[in-house]
C-alpha cells in the first residue's frame, strides 16, 4: 500500500533522513519509532506530500506522491503532531470547511456524522474547538484526517501531551482505525507502539536501525528473553522442573509472595520461547501459574542500544 524507496533529505548540511526504504501493507498498522530528533517528522512530512525529498520515491496505491501530487494525497489522511485545528469554529463546522477544502465526493453530512461517530465526537459537534479539551481537539483532528475516507492514515506522535487515560483512548481509537486503514503513526515511546502496532521501524539519526514485527523486535536483538513467573506450590519443586525446560539459561526465585507463593525470574536463549513448556511443567507438578509476563525491559534496552549504537548524522 505504501513503498518508500531510497529517501534521503538534507537540510543543508544535515540529513534528517538517510537513503531509508520500507513498505507497509494494507491493513498494517505500523510503529515509527525513535528518539526526538531522529527523521520521524521529516518522512511523514514526505509521505504526504506537505516537503519534498532530496532523493528518492514515495508510492501510495501505486500513485508517485511528486508524479501525481493530487491524486495521492487523497489516499492519504494524516494528522501532523500540531493539528490543523480552527479555534473558533466549532467541531461541525470545522469539518465541513475541510470536507469541502478536501473536494471529499461523499454525502456531506451523512460523511461528518459517520466520522464524528467513530472517532466519539458526535455529542460535542456545536462545541467550540479551542474550549475543548487536548484530548477531543486530537479526535477532532482524527476526524479531519478521516474525511473522504483515505485508505491510508498518517499519524505524527498523536499521543504527546495527552494524560495517560486520553493516550489510552487514542490507543484503542488508532487499533480500531487500523482495521480498515493501513496506519503509520509515530512516536518516541517504545511501550506506546509496542502496545498498538503490527509492526515496528526504529529509526535513529535519519536511518532506519530494526524492522520487525512487535513481538519478535526484543527476541532479534536481545541476546536473552526474561520471563518472570509467580507460582503457587512449593520451591524446590518448582526451580527443579525449570532447570529441565530446554532453553533455560539462568533461573532464579526472586521473592517469596506468601507462604505458598513466590516469584520466578528465567533468562532463555532468543531462538526459544519457553512459555508453553513452563506451562506443561507447572501442569505436570500441580503447581499453579498465577501470573507469566515477558520482560519488557529488554525492549526498552534494546531502544536505547539501537539508538545509541547508529552512529552520528552523516553530511
Ligand atoms: N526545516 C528544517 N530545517 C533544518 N533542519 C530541520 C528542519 N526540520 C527538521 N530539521 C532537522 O532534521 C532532523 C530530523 O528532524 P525531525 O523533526 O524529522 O525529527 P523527529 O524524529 O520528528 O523528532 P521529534 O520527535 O523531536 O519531532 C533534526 O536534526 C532537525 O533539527
Amino acid at each position: 500500500m505504501v513503498e518508500v524507496k531510497n529517501l534521503t533529505k538534507c537540510y543543508g548540511d544535515i540529513k534528517a533522513v538517510d537513503d531509508i526504504s520500507f513498505t507497509v501493507d494494507t491493513g498494517e498498522v505500523l510503529g515509527f519509532l525513535g528518539p526526538n530528533g531522529a527523521g520521524k517528522s521529516t518522512t511523514m512530512n514526505i509521505i504526504t506530500g506537505y516537503i519534498s525529498s532530496t532523493s528518492g520515491t514515495v508510492t501510495v496505491d501505486g500513485s508517485e506522491i511528486l508524479e501525481n501530487p493530487k491524486e495521492t494525497k487523497k489516499k492519504i489522511g494524516y494528522l501532523p503532531e500540531i493539528p490543523p485545528l480552527y479555534p473558533d469554529m466549532t467541531v461541525r463546522k470545522y469539518l465541513e470547511f475541510m470536507f469541502d477544502l478536501k473536494k471529499v465526493k461523499l454525502p456531506k453530512k451523512e460523511h461528518i456524522d459517520e466520522v464524528m461517530r467513530l472517532v466519539q465526537i458526535s455529542d460535542k459537534e456545536s462545541r467550540i474547538i479551542k474550549n475543548l479539551s487536548k484530548g477531543y481537539r486530537q479526535r477532532v483532528g482524527f476526524a479531519q484526517a478521516l474525511l473522504g475516507n483515505p485508505p491510508v492514515l498518517i499519524l505524527d506522535e498523536p499521543t504527546v501531551g495527552l494524560d495517560p487515560k486520553q493516550i489510552i483512548e487514542i490507543r484503542k481509537l488508532i487499533r480500531g482505525l487500523g482495521k480498515k486503514h493501513t496506519v503509520i503513526f509515530s512516536s518516541h515511546v517504545l511501550s506506546e507502539v509496542s502496545a498498538t502496532c503490527d509492526r515496528v521501524i526504529v529509526i535513529s539519526e535519519g536511518r532506519i536501525v530494526a524492522d520487525a514485527k512487535t513481538e519478535e523486535l526484543s527476541k532479534s536483538f536481545a541476546d536473552v528473553q526474561k520471563l518472570s513467573l509467580t507460582v503457587e506450590g512449593g520451591s524446590s519443586d518448582v526451580l527443579g522442573e525449570i532447570k529441565k525446560i530446554p532453553g533455560v539459561k539462568k533461573y532464579v526465585k526472586l521473592r517469596d509472595v506468601s507462604d505458598k507463593i513466590a516469584e520466578y525470574s528465567i533468562e532463555y536463549s532468543n531462538d526459544a520461547d519457553i512459555r508453553r513448556d513452563v506451562f506443561s511443567a507447572m501442569v505436570r507438578i500441580g503447581c499453579p501459574i498465577l501470573e507469566m509476563k515477558s520482560g519488557n525491559e529488554s525492549l526498552e534496552d534494546m531502544f536505547l542500544k539501537l539508538t545509541q549504537n547508529a552512529g552520528k548524522r552523516g553530511k
